[in-house]
């Protein structure tokens, strides 16, 4: 498995965990700086952690689509060249302020990821990634609204929630008509499903078509 630059499994508290460099942030376990990058709370951490080839090398262009109060935020912009943080809710918004006050890539965005148009002219094109754990209805429509910002070679790193689409539907068909539905512009090139840590989500590595 290779591991972006930045971020590595390092014995931390007499456990082998994945760990990225920077201020503490959620009270996770520190050691030497190194900061326990919590897969069980982490769903891109999850990703990583499941050997998932996510395409992120380190110093990468990141759009953040439900960045929250920055738990996996934070580490993404430990990492990170620059993270554009997209949440619409103020609450989650007043910790990420918080949270970016000691990482300078950093930008926390109080916007709708429905929405690109309205955030269009701060984030950068041709970004290496998107990361999107929005856990809301239409996560597909999302990721393909936000597709714009993306280099050609860039990678949609998604994680959709069934229950947030459908709460009574059979998880593996709310997944086989997410996957359809980004098929109308991406790429699928791997998907896992994040039990037992993350129940019925599955995971997604995406490129734009
Ligand atoms: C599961 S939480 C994200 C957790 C976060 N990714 C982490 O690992 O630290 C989902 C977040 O997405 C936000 N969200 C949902 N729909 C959104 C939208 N349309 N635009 C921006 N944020 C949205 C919610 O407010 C919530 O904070």
């Amino acid at each position: 498995m290779t591991l972006p630059e930045g971020v590595v499994y390092r014995e931390i508290d007499g456990e082998e965990r994945l760990a990225t460099q920077g201020a503490t942030v959620y009270g996770e376990p520190m050691e030497d700086g190194w900061r326990a990058w919590d897969v069980r709370r982490s769903k891109l951490g999850a990703m990583i952690d499941a050997g998932m080839d996510t395409g992120l090398t380190g110093d990468d262009g990141v759009l953040y689509l439900g960045a929250a109060n920055g738990t996996t935020a934070s580490h993404v912009a430990d990492f990170a060249r620059v993270v554009y943080a997209v949440e619409f809710a103020s609450r989650p918004m007043g910790d990420l302020v918080g949270v970016a006050e000691s990482r300078t890539g950093l930008f926390p965005l109080l916007k709708d990821a429905h929405q690109p148009e309205t955030y269009a002219h701060i984030v950068e094109d041709d970004l290496d990634a998107i990361v999107q754990d929005v856990a809301t209805r239409g996560q597909a429509r999302v990721a393909c609204a936000n597709r714009q910002f993306l280099a050609a070679d860039g990678r949609l790193l998604a994680a959709i929630k069934a229950r947030s689409e459908d709460a009574t539907a059979d998880p593996e068909s709310v997944f086989d008509a997410a996957l359809d539905e980004l098929r109308t512009t991406y790429e699928i090139l791997d998907t896992h499903r994040l039990d037992p840590h993350h129940a019925d989500h599955l995971a997604v590595v995406a490129r734009p078509r």
